[in-house]
Formats: structure tokens, C-alpha cells, sequence
């Protein structure tokens, strides 16, 4: 049987709503490129990924004229316009496209758009750690600030214990079959890890990195450009 393949897919039909910019946030410039461009641009880098799905709104106007700049810069880029209302029905749409090239058993790795400090090294980790796996996992990191669960009035309740708590980050990469199956079976999951447990699975946790954290808020952006000028 010939080994399973690997293919990114990149939701990037958010509005980007938290960051109140002119345009969606994964369309920004981010040290002379869009944030959306620096991730299309790590997963051509990566010798293991066969092919390179982005997920937009059917009304989205930017992403051709991203891709006619790119040329050949990127020739395994699909672009789907399935992007829906919530992050999982974007990726379900991506799934269902995808589904025309890839088999049951190949490997997804989803990543938000909105982390452009992904690196090869950080793909590669995953998809090593993975390679026997059965069941998928994601990059994450432990949580390293005291947790405190507040009351109705913002006031600190309690104090959450951190021992095994993690912050998920992406990519996230299970294999195509199996998380097209659990999504539909999870609508209101933020994660693609959420609904494999809710299968009754346990993704594993691979330590990723705090460069590869999500731009969410206007600060988020500033603190991107720092690390992309090896400063931050
Ligand atoms: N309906 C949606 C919502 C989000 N995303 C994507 O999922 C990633 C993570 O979502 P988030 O950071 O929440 O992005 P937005 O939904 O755009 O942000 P906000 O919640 O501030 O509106 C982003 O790359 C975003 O483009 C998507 O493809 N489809
Ligand atoms: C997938 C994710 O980035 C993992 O932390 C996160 O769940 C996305 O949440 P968002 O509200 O869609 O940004």
C-alpha cells in the first residue's frame, strides 16, 4: 500500500472581527507579505506536503490577486471557496474538496491562516511524531501562567490548577477520513482535536512553539513583525 500523503489545509475564511481592521486579518501585511502568503509560503517549503488547500469565503476578493503575485511560486496551491459561517464548517468544506485527491487514509494537517510563524521545522515535528500514530495529534503548548476561573463579577473564583492543561495551536493533522467523520458529528467544536475526542480519541500533544501563536488582537500583529525580524 503506498504511504499515506500529507495535505495542508488552511482555513482563511475568517472576517477577522477581534482585530477591527480595514480587511480580514490573514490579509494584512506582515514584514512586506500577507500574513496568509508567509503560511502558503511554509508548506511549499515543506518537502513532505503534497498539496496546499486554502479555504476562503465565496466572496473573497483578495486571495487570486495573492496568488497571481505568488506565480510559480506555488504550484501546489488549491483555492476552495467553501469558507462557511464558523471556522469547522470551513474546514469541512476544505475536507469535502479535498476529497477528489485525497483518500481516507492520508494525513490533513489543518492550520489557522492567522499563525504566520509557522516554520518547516515545526511541520516536520508534527508529521514525524505522528508518522505511526493511529490516531492524529496537534501542535501545543503547556501552560505556563497561573489559570484563575472568574465569578459573574470578574472576580478570581479559584485558581485552575496548570498540571497537563496546554494551549492548542495548529496544525492540527488526522487523517482525512476519520476527521471529515468527526466534524460532522461536532458542530460546535473550536478545534479540530474537540470533535476526535468527542469520538472518544486521544489527539497527541506535540510541543510547538510560541512564535507560532494565533494574530487575533491589533497588538498580535506588532509582536508577529518583531519575531519575523528575529527581534521578538
Ligand atoms: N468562519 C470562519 C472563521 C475562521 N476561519 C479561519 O480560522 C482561523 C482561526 O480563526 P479566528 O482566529 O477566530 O479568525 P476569525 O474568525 O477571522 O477572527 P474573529 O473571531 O476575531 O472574527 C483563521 O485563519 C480564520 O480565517 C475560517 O476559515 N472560517
Ligand atoms: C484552532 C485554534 O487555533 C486552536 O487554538 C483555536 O481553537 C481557533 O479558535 P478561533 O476562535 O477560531 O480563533
Amino acid at each position: 500500500m503506498n504511504p499515506a500523503r500529507h495535505f495542508a489545509l488552511i482555513p482563511a475564511a475568517g472576517v477577522g472581527s477581534r482585530m477591527g481592521a480595514s480587511h480580514p486579518k490573514q490579509y494584512l501585511d506582515l514584514a512586506g507579505k500577507p500574513v496568509l502568503a508567509h503560511v502558503i509560503d511554509t508548506f511549499h517549503a515543506a518537502p513532505s506536503i503534497a498539496g496546499v488547500v486554502v479555504v476562503v469565503s465565496p466572496e473573497d476578493g483578495y486571495i487570486d490577486d495573492l496568488a497571481v503575485k505568488a506565480g510559480q511560486a506555488w504550484p501546489r496551491l488549491s483555492i476552495v471557496r467553501k469558507g462557511g459561517a464558523t471556522r469547522r464548517e470551513s474546514v469541512l468544506g476544505g475536507l469535502r474538496a479535498l476529497a477528489d485527491h485525497a483518500n481516507e487514509e492520508d494525513w490533513v494537517l489543518v492550520h489557522d491562516a492567522a499563525r504566520p510563524g509557522l516554520t518547516v521545522a515545526l511541520i516536520e515535528r508534527l508529521a514525524h511524531a505522528l508518522a505511526e500514530d493511529r490516531v492524529g495529534g496537534l501542535l501545543a503548548l503547556p501552560v505556563v501562567d497561573t489559570l484563575k476561573r472568574s465569578d459573574d463579577d470578574g472576580r478570581a473564583e479559584r485558581t485552575v490548577p496548570r498540571e497537563q492543561l496546554w494551549a492548542a495551536q495548529t496544525p492540527q493533522m488526522f487523517r482525512h477520513g476519520l476527521l471529515t467523520r468527526a466534524l460532522e458529528q461536532a458542530p460546535d467544536v473550536t478545534d479540530e482535536a474537540g470533535a476526535i475526542e468527542r469520538l472518544g480519541l486521544k489527539p497527541k500533544l506535540v510541543e510547538g512553539s510560541p512564535r507560532n501563536f494565533k494574530i487575533t488582537l491589533p497588538h498580535d500583529l506588532a509582536l508577529a513583525e518583531l519575531h519575523m525580524k528575529g527581534l521578538g
